[in-house]
């Protein structure tokens, strides 16, 4: 077994360990990418100022998301299809979590369902959203949430529509995989993951299978999509389902200052400032460019909270010093869980856990509360001038 020091050493063993229509889907970027490498580029441009002489001791890095005691202010984001990265991935990813101290949020395209991660842990978890046109269903699945005691809804804005992604197209990505020569032959080179599943009953998308009233052929993913995901989602569908959970209510997806202000009227608890990793449209700017004049519209009115290409302490430290009270990690957890299981995720939060505090201290701060932007040195045309 390799040392594993950062997110990047869980990346190469996920790359090898899951079968590679998965590894892809979760690797990858809409059209170009473009958007999607910027998200992790720009993040490079931000540099720390050295901070020397000042008493270290007692360091901390625990806070709070949506008024919740956290470890660190670090929430692992909805990812769609965990379980098929690794075995019960959405149970293993929400017990690390739990352990660590940090909130896990539900896809609503999750493998296991609400009912599943409920019975496998005690801590409250986050729950995510997905708008479908079987209002029925939408209904059922807000009330499920709501009985195993998911402590906030995550909507997310972002999707009422699927960007493009070209190499799940050319994979066939489809969950479980289709046999074809090719799945089979990757399949063959991934044995430890093939001999896990089998372990496993949870190969369906346990939220929808069972509960909605027509689930029609999920075989392709993007079809699926566009025939169940609502189009029709607006600022009253928001407003409805604000009303219909009654609970804390965190809107994901804003990427620009206009919607976050309608955010703010709809009246949510926090918003996420994210581009959905670069998955959705792509020649968006980064998740970490828009942050800032989020943060300078909105501030103070609502929780900001950012995703988008973290991977790595110094990058959590970087958004929560340019104004986020939290942050959520997409793939470097999936990375973790990809490469070793719960061990994986436990890893990645550690490394990343290590990172944020280690920087925080070499840049003279004891307290994750209190980051603000004197800790960074940012080019004077980091935002850049766009009209
Ligand atoms: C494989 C994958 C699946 C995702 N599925 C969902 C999803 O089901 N619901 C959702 O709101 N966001 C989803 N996202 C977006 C993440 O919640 C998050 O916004 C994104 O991963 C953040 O970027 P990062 O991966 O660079 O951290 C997904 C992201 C990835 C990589
Ligand atoms: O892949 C995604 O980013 C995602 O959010 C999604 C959307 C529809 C189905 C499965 C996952």
């Amino acid at each position: 077994m390799p040392v594993i020091t950062n997110i990047d050493d869980l990346k190469r063993l996920h790359r090898r360990r899951a079968p590679k229509m998965f590894f892809d889907y979760a690797e990858s970027g809409s059209w170009t990418e473009q958007t999607f490498r910027e998200n992790t580029s720009d993040f490079d441009k931000i540099r720390l100022r050295q901070r020397i002489a000042t008493d270290m001791t007692n360091r901390s890095t625990r806070s709070t998301m949506i008024g919740e005691e956290v470890a660190m202010p670090v929430a692992l984001a909805p990812v769609g299809m965990t379980g098929m990265q690794n075995a019960d991935g959405e149970i293993k990813a929400a017990r690390a979590a739990e352990k660590f101290g940090v909130p896990f949020t539900l896809s609503t395209m999750s493998i296991c369902s609400i009912e599943d991660v409920r019975g496998a842990t005690k801590a409250p978890f986050w729950f995510q959203l997905y708008v479908m046109r079987d209002e029925e269903f939408v209904d059922n699945i807000i009330a499920r949430a709501k009985n195993a005691g998911c402590s906030a809804l995550v909507l997310t804005v972002d999707l009422q529509i699927l960007g493009q992604r070209h190499k799940d197209l050319k994979n066939g990505l489809s969950a479980p995989p289709k046999l074809t020569p090719r799945t089979i032959a990757n399949l063959a080179t991934k044995w430890a993951w093939g001999l896990e599943m089998l372990g496993t009953h949870r190969r369906t998308f346990r939220n929808i299978v069972g509960h909605a009233k027509s689930v029609g052929d999920m075989s392709s993913l993007s079809s699926w999509t566009a025939e169940q995901f609502d189009p029709a989602l607006n600022w009253d569908t928001v407003a409805r389902l604000k009303e219909k959970w009654g609970g804390k209510l965190i809107l994901k997806g804003i990427l620009d200052v206009e919607d976050a202000r309608q955010a703010v009227n709809v009246g949510c608890d926090a918003i996420v400032v994210s581009n959905h990793g670069g998955r959705q449209l792509d020649g968006a700017l980064s998740s970490i460019r828009m942050l800032p004049s989020i943060v300078r519209a909105v501030g103070d009115e609502v929780e900001v909270h950012f995703d988008s290409g973290i991977r790595s302490g110094q990058d959590v430290l970087k958004a929560l010093a340019l104004g986020a009270r939290g942050v959520m990690i997409g793939r470097s957890y999936i990375y973790g869980l990809g490469a070793m299981g719960q061990a994986g995720v436990t890893k990645a939060l550690e490394i990343i856990h290590k990172e944020l505090d280690t920087t925080m201290a070499l840049c003279g701060r004891r307290d994750v509360t209190t980051l603000d932007r004197d800790v960074l040195l940012v080019p004077e045309d980091f935002e850049g001038r766009w009209a």
